[in-house]
């Protein structure tokens, strides 16, 4: 893993402009990594993400007697699925703060069956699983809170499964409807099992990604809208042979904001306008903002607005929470107040989001509303030199080295962000990255 001083002095950058390749679509790569071990015949995965989070999935399943080799050095992997049911049926995991890989595999253990435990970094245990549990529990799984009720350390053992109809809640996370849609084709060996959303599902686009996938592996879910998701008995994951990992929409965020704040063009390589990320119509709000841009089948290209600055945006980001840190930043180059809106899941995620968020944009000067669930941005005359908090989430240490950019250039402020190594969680290399669109400017 990459080594990063405890602080990272960004000098300020005038422009933006170059090309960068991404690492794999985190979502993508946690979901193909359990379906592939779920399922029979051997998977060929090209170009999975190399981070954290996929580090403790792989690590897991390998516990959990799955078969899974790297190839050289590269990021393809060979993974030999194991047909539904796991080799090894006592296992302690340690799942870290990979959102992508506990709710999934709870879901997935709770109804294979055995005795495990599954734990994380402290803030796993304050980031709630208890609307997955409830599910699974009501048709009989048996999952247990080692710690607080509501939160990982989970105990699983194994239960009597009698899963027709499953309810979950969607206002917490889009996850617990991913973890049952997941495992559903464990349980409808016999009969159809039928998902209901109870109340408001957010992040919704994540839905389509599983599905998706589920679909490559050979399992089809009929649908009522986002109400009620189906998966008729008897069907099997199958191995697709081999799959691609597309680049990580969110990932691509970064860089297609500091091409929008600053000249560009700045593009991204290994996403497009047909991938299956959710997080690719961050373009939408960067266009409203008046950034120019251009999509290929694996690339995306932003400009800055040639007329002025950005313009200020008030939009609702329930389908982009994680892009819409990278809006919340670009806020501060924009010609007045913007207004993000419907974020409240950024309170459950690697740390307050909109708390720290609100905290970080306050230090260079911005004037910031917190409300429950959303933001409202105005931004300073000038961008004050200042230390930033990162609140051990990668996202934040990425988002706010955009503060580095123009803006900040003429007030002469420096950017320094406290903790850097923790962009390892999705993207281990992205401040050699963001240095390579901004070439000799910064550091
Ligand atoms: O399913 C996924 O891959 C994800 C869903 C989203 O979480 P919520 O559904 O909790 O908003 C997102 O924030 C997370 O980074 C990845
Ligand atoms: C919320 C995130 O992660 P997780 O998959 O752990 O939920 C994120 O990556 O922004």
């Amino acid at each position: 893993m990459k080594r990063y001083p405890h602080s990272l002095d960004l000098q300020p950058a005038i422009h933006a402009k170059g090309a960068v390749r991404l690492p794999g679509s985190k979502s993508i790569s946690n979901r193909t990594l359990l379906l592939a071990a779920l399922s029979e015949g051997t998977t060929h995965i090209h170009e999975l993400l190399a981070s954290d989070d996929t580090h403790v999935m792989l690590m897991a399943l390998q516990k959990l007697g799955v078969r899974w080799e790297q190839i050289g050095e590269s990021q393809d992997y060979i993974v030999h699925g194991v047909g539904g049911v796991f080799p090894t049926h006592q296992a302690d995991l340690f799942m870290g703060n990979a959102g992508t890989a506990i709710r999934p595999l709870t879901a997935a253990l709770a109804v294979t069956g055995g005795d495990y435990t599954l734990h994380g970094v402290a803030r796993m245990h304050e980031r709630p699983i208890g609307d997955l549990v409830d599910a699974l529990n009501a048709v009989g799984a048996r999952i247990e809170y080692t710690g607080e009720p509501g939160f990982p350390p989970l105990h699983i053992r194994r239960g009597l499964i009698r899963a027709r109809q499953l309810k979950v809640r969607g206002n917490v996370s889009s996850q617990f409807l991913t973890a049952l849609l997941m495992a559903a084709p464990l349980m409808a060996r016999e009969e159809a099992v039928t998902i209901e959303v109870v109340g408001e599902l957010i992040s919704k686009p994540y839905i389509e990604i599983t599905l998706n996938l589920m679909r490559r592996f050979g399992v089809e879910v009929r649908r009522d809208g986002w109400q009620a998701f189906t998966v008729e008995a008897g069907q099997r994951y199958t191995s697709p042979g081999a799959i691609h990992v597309e680049g990580d929409a969110s990932s691509a965020s970064y860089f297609l904001a500091a091409g929008a704040i600053a000249g560009g063009p700045v593009r991204v390589i290994g996403v497009g306008r047909d991938s299956i990320q959710g997080d690719v119509r961050f373009v939408d709000a960067l266009e409203r903002m008046g950034a120019t841009i251009t999509m290929g089948d694996n690339w995306i290209e932003a400009v800055a607005n040639a007329n002025g600055p950005l313009r200020a945006i008030d939009a609702d980001f329930n389908h982009i929470p994680d892009a819409a840190m990278t809006i919340a930043v670009a806020a501060l180059f924009a010609d007045g107040t913007s207004t993000l809106r419907n974020i409240g899941s950024w309170r459950v995620k690697e740390t307050d989001r909109l708390a720290a968020m609100a905290t970080e944009l306050r230090k260079l000067g911005a004037e910031v509303e917190e409300g429950a669930d959303y933001l409202r941005i105005t931004p300073p005359a000038t961008i004050l030199p200042a230390a930033i908090d990162t609140y051990d989430d990668h996202r934040m240490a990425m988002c706010f080295s955009l503060a580095a950019l123009t803006g900040a250039a003429r007030a002469g402020a420096r950017i320094r962000i406290n903790d850097p190594k923790c962009v390892a969680k999705t993207f281990p290399d992205y401040f050699e990255a963001f240095a390579s669109i901004t070439k000799d400017e910064l550091f």
